[in-house]
């Protein structure tokens, strides 16, 4: 028994995916699709970009969400940081593996209002609220101060054309072993180019439905 396959989580899950799949956003709707890969892959628009498709989850994948609670579970993750929090979907996964590994702190970070309400909203009603700390605002700045000394887990999510950037914040504290998985990484070469390149102290491999999953190795 996990607190991902029981109640009251595992049907919470059931009920947001439906939740996810249903949503529409009349923002997207109105963008042309050059517009939507622009604004998608702009380090200055991000902010306007998810603004006008806030009505969207986009939710991580069952699948993804399963790869988070295992890898978070086996790496024994105490501190985790996710960049994107949305309504919350992997948050819910991140941090029902560390109730499992004994507690923690899950520090994640979303700059809608509206997303972070029911995002608290989601992990209370799992019962998980406890161990995750909500930090509104842009990544770029609510990153940069009150980390942990020693972070054992990193979910990417934001703001693709920015992960390069976060990574840097994060990077030295990432603990030899620490876990970083981004997801769509696809979408960020130059973020791929740094944790694949030999020296920079990472292994790091291309894994399942567009996630990019590295290890810091010293
Ligand atoms: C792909 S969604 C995250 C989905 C979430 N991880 C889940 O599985 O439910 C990306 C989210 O990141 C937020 N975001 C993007 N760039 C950000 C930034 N620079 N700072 C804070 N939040 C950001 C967006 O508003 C959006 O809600």
């Amino acid at each position: 028994m996990t607190t991902l396959t029981t109640s009251p989580l595992a049907p919470l899950l059931e009920h947001l995916f439906e939740q996810a799949d249903k949503a529409t956003s009349p923002g997207l709707a109105a963008l042309s699709r050059e517009e939507r890969d622009r604004l998608f892959h702009s380090k200055t628009e991000y902010r306007n970009f998810y603004g006008l498709i806030k009505d969207l989850w986009l939710p991580v994948s069952r699948r993804t969400g399963e790869l988070l609670y295992m890898l978070a579970r086996a790496s024994g993750a105490r501190e985790i940081v996710e960049f994107g929090t949305s309504f919350g979907i992997s948050t819910l996964y991140l941090a029902a593996a560390l109730r499992d590994n004994g507690g923690g702190r899950l520090i994640t970070t979303e700059f809608e209002p509206d997303k972070i309400s029911r995002a608290r909203q989601n992990l209370a009603a799992a019962g998980l609220a406890d161990l995750v700390e909500f930090r509104q605002g842009d990544a770029l700045e609510t990153l940069v101060a009150d980390l942990p000394g020693s972070i054992d887990l990193v979910l990417m999510d934001g703001a693709k054309s920015l992960y390069l950037e976060i990574l840097y914040i994060l990077e030295g504290r990432l603990r030899q072993g620490a876990i970083v998985i981004a997801d769509d990484a696809d979408a960020c070469p130059e973020y791929l180019g740094h944790v694949r390149a030999p020296g920079r102290g990472y292994m790091s491999t291309p894994f399942s439905e567009d996630i990019e999953l590295s290890m810091r190795a010293c």
